[in-house]
């Protein structure tokens, strides 16, 4: 423990009974909780993780005492496996046929479930429903009853209606469970199911929630912020990073001051500095905010080189598909389009003014990359595919999303230029913000910021100067006005000396020669 840092010490030692650790990018917050527990050694304490592969590599870290688990995985013990049969998503058509309503409904039914189960409400009511079918509240009654249905038939063994995992958790959920545990650890907090927040809050037992809060970028998915919305008993930060330099984490917090209202200081290794462009000769990782804005740099290296690249989380799931069908309605191949979202609108025009009014940035990318790539889009495409290898240590660059590179680091990161614009327009999402950060504090020992935040960055140093200097100015004139002061009270000080009684003149002439000799010798 003698290693640890002060704000290490300071969570390994606490006892309150809700605690939250504000853990900025890199701050070594798993080796902070694996001493907590190793300290608690007679304590039952469970670690919930935010995924599988999360879980798995804290069982080898934590000590004995320390049950490392993901929700979805204690509700599987307790009542998932009831359902073992029948795991999996239904789909839309089949809902449908089932209930004989059309496929539409069907898939808004499904939604409002999906909805429901992150939620910790016990009854499924309007409020589930995704926002623009919340209006009618005919229809919206209608799709209630059906998701109500849905639920039924996903519970009933007879019927063949899947079980989702989301919907064990859920009844899970419903069902109170005790925990049985001394201490719960709940890791990743800022982005947090509120049906997960609830039951762990529920729990009669010592709690610690960390997290960063900026890094919560799954609001999309209705996650909560529990950094936020948790009134802690008890509040420590780890603001000392261990995987950047200095110049990284200034301006990570430079980010989190002027956006995010955030007033400590992320403090980076003093014994490392790091580069600000990729040697390309190394392996390197790009990050993109966008699926589109990947397929762009993709796009750049597939055509040039016979390059291998590791996509995280593989190839498949990052739905490059929709390039395809942005640049199919560029090209008026609209049968080709498969994506509905896209398919709704007439023509490329519409799709480029609807991205422009929404200011979406997932469309105005996928607009940039078919205008920039145009018949070579589908080539592209097949050329990315070809050249995708399964292990990351084979790979020449990698490339990620910010989403998916949240708990990731990179030895070299370049960061595309999808991100938000900055200075944002007034209103704007923090979550993008929170996206910039999480990219940024990836990388260890270069990075390739974005032009935007280049850009912002060099203005906020201008505009920091002339502040600077005009404090300067300020503090000068202030100076010479306590100066002018300071000798109107001596000169008067000098002549009334005899004014005092004896033993306060002494001590008053004794400082006078002082403070001449002290002028003397500045003179
Ligand atoms: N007090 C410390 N002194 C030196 N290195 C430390 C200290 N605490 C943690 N580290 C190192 O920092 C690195 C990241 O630590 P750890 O794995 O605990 O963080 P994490 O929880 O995975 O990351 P993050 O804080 O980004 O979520 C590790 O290499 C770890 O050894």
């Amino acid at each position: 423990m003698s290693s640890m840092t002060r704000e290490q010490i300071s969570v390994v030692e606490n006892e309150s009974m809700l605690l939250a650790v504000d853990a900025f990018a890199g701050t070594g917050k798993t080796t902070t909780l694996v001493e907590y527990s190793k300290c608690r050694p007679d304590k039952r304490i469970l670690y919930i993780a935010f995924n599988k592969s999360v879980a798995s590599e804290a069982c080898a870290r934590f000590p004995e005492n320390v049950q490392c688990r993901t929700t979805h995985s204690l509700a599987y013990t307790r009542v998932g496996k009831r359902y073992q049969e029948k795991l999996g998503s239904p789909k839309a058509w089949e809902i449908a046929q089932t209930f004989q309503c059309n496929t539409k409904r069907a898939k808004d039914a499904l939604q409002t479930l999906a909805n429901w189960f992150c939620s910790a409400d016990s009854l499924i009511s309007e409020e589930h429903l995704d926002v623009e079918l919340q209006g009618d509240s005919a229809v919206a009654s209608d799709i209630v009853q059906l998701a109500d249905k849905v639920f039924a038939a996903m519970k009933d063994k007879r019927s063949p209606i899947k079980m989702p995992h989301d919907g064990y958790l859920k009844i899970w959920a419903l069902e109170l469970p005790n925990l049985a545990f001394d201490i719960i650890l709940l890791d990743e907090a800022q982005d947090t199911n509120p049906v997960t927040l609830d039951v762990v809050m529920r729990q009669d037992c010592q709690k610690v929630l960390v997290g960063d809060r900026h890094q919560g970028i799954y609001g999309f998915r209705r996650a909560v912020n529990a950094m936020e919305t948790v009134q802690a008993k008890s509040r420590v930060a780890l603001t000392q990073s261990f995987r950047f330099s200095e110049q990284i984490a200034g301006i990570a917090s430079a980010l989190l001051t002027d956006f995010k209202g955030e007033d400590k200081t992320i403090v980076g290794r003093a014994d490392m500095s790091n580069a600000w462009s990729i040697d390309r000769s190394q392996p390197f990782t790009i990050i993109g905010r966008t699926n589109a804005g990947l397929f762009s740099s993709a796009a750049a290296l597939v055509l040039d080189n016979d390059v291998k690249l590791h996509f995280i989380g593989g190839f498949d799931s990052y739905v490059f598909g929709k390039v395809l069908d942005a640049y199919f309605l560029w090209a008026d191949e609209r049968s080709r389009i498969t994506s509905p979202s896209i398919g709704r609108f007439n023509c490329f025009g519409d799709f480029q003014q609807y991205g422009v009014e929404a200011g979406d940035l997932e469309i105005a990318a996928l607009v940039k990359t078919v205008e920039q790539y145009q018949s070579q889009v589908p080539r592209i495409y097949e050329a990315m595919k070809a050249s995708q290898v399964s292990l990351q240590e084979k790979a020449d660059v990698i490339l990620t999303t910010a989403h998916r590179a949240k708990g990731l680091e990179f030895d070299q990161v370049h960061m595309q230029d999808d991100f938000i614009e900055l200075p944002p327009e007034k209103q704007y999402d923090p979550e993008e913000i929170n996206l910039l950060y999480v990219a940024l504090t990836r990388a260890i020992h270069a990075v390739r910021l974005p032009e935007s935040l280049t850009r912002w960055l060099r203005g906020r140093a201008q505009r920091t100067n002339s502040v600077k200097a005009t404090e300067t100015v300020d503090g000068t004139e202030r100076w010479h006005s306590l100066q002018g002061e300071m000798s109107e009270r001596e000169a008067w000080v000098r002549e009334n000396v005899e004014a005092f009684d004896r033993t306060s003149a002494d001590v008053i002439r004794f400082l006078l020669q002082k403070v001449d000799i002290l002028r003397d010798a500045l003179d």
